[in-house]
């Protein structure tokens, strides 16, 4: 009840937000964590530093900024990048899935079905500009686009780690990783919980082209134009017939995806492994 209230308040600030903002001719909205340009083609930039990471609040300014664009016709494509340097995501927030209660994980991990959904299903042409690491969820996000751009330098990588840090990616995770770079290499990437640098995420077929890191935000551009030129009926109808399995197989089973993930990362063990690794995290800096 409380993030529905929150949700109303945050679409009924942004619509204000977004109104003055275009009586100043900016062309753009914003709400805390997501920043929206619409001038040329509309660019949507995560902002939640330090790194990225998809909180409840952060999750739900995604999915009203999509919802926004979804609903301006005039808006056909969206590159998504980040504002925060080095980073892209580091993923899904880990302190909203550890220390907290069962009602939490549920609200929690029913927002990251909704975004996902948004983003996986989305009519509009999505280019990910990924300007820096991007492991599990940062991961996720990427592939629900329609063509990724990465930055060429090693310090990036990009994955889905899930395994390293003790938990399991869910089954539309995998079937999404499957769609994208096929079973054999998903199976083990899932395993081992690789993440990859940017010359191997190409060769894998994570990204879809590697540039110099300067070049990134105009190769995500000339990349929009491109499929800008194609038909929007043909191009979401085709995009429909690849994807709405996918879709359709979480959508039959949210509830029971929502118990099983909050049973699991409930058990004791797996709160061990997400403090052994938010420790590691904290660590890395000492
Ligand atoms: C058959 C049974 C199956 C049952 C299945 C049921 C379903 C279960 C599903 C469960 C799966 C849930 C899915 C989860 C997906 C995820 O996305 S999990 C998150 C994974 N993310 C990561 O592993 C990234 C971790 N972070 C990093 O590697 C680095 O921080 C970085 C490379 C992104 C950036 O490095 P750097 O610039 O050096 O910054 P740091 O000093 O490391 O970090 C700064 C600051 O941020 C905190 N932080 C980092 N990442 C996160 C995060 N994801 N969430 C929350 N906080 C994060 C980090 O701890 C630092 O905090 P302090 O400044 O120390 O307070």
């Amino acid at each position: 009840m409380a993030l529905a209230a929150a949700r109303r308040l945050l679409l009924h600030a942004g619509s204000r937000l977004g109104r003055r903002e275009a009586v100043d001719g900016a062309r753009r909205f914003a709400n805390k964590r997501v920043l929206v340009e619409t001038e040329g083609p509309a660019v949507m930039k995560l902002r939640n530093p330090p790194v990225n990471s998809l909180s409840l609040e952060c999750l739900t300014e995604f999915t009203i900024s999509l919802e926004k664009l979804e609903n301006d016709k005039s808006i056909r494509g969206v590159i998504l990048t980040s504002e925060c340097p080095g980073i892209f995501s580091a993923g899904l927030d880990l302190l909203e899935m550890y220390g907290r209660n069962p009602a939490h994980y549920a609200e929690y991990w029913k927002n990251v079905q909704e975004l996902w959904l948004r983003l996986y299903t989305s009519n509009m042409i999505l280019v990910s500009a990924i300007n820096g690491a991007s492991p599990a969820g940062g991961c996720l996000l990427a592939l629900c686009c329609d063509y990724r751009v990465m930055a060429d330098n090693p310090k990036y990588t990009i994955g889905l780690n899930e395994s390293l840090l003790g938990i399991v990616a869910p089954f539309w995770f995998k079937d999404m990783y499957v769609n994208t770079i096929g079973h054999r290499e998903a199976e083990r990437a899932l395993q081992l919980g690789t993440l990859f640098s940017p010359a191997e995420a190409l060769k894998v077929g994570v990204v879809d082209e590697v540039v110099p890191e300067d070049q990134v935000h105009s190769k995500a551009r000339s990349v929009m134009t491109k499929w800008l030129a194609i038909p929007d009926h043909s191009r979401q109808l085709t995009k429909n017939m690849m994807r709405k399995a996918t879709a359709d197989n979480l959508i039959k089973q949210r509830e029971a995806d929502i118990q099983n993930f909050t049973s699991f990362i409930s058990k004791d063990s797996i709160q061990k492994s997400l403090h052994m690794y938010l420790e590691k995290l904290k660590q890395k800096k000492g």
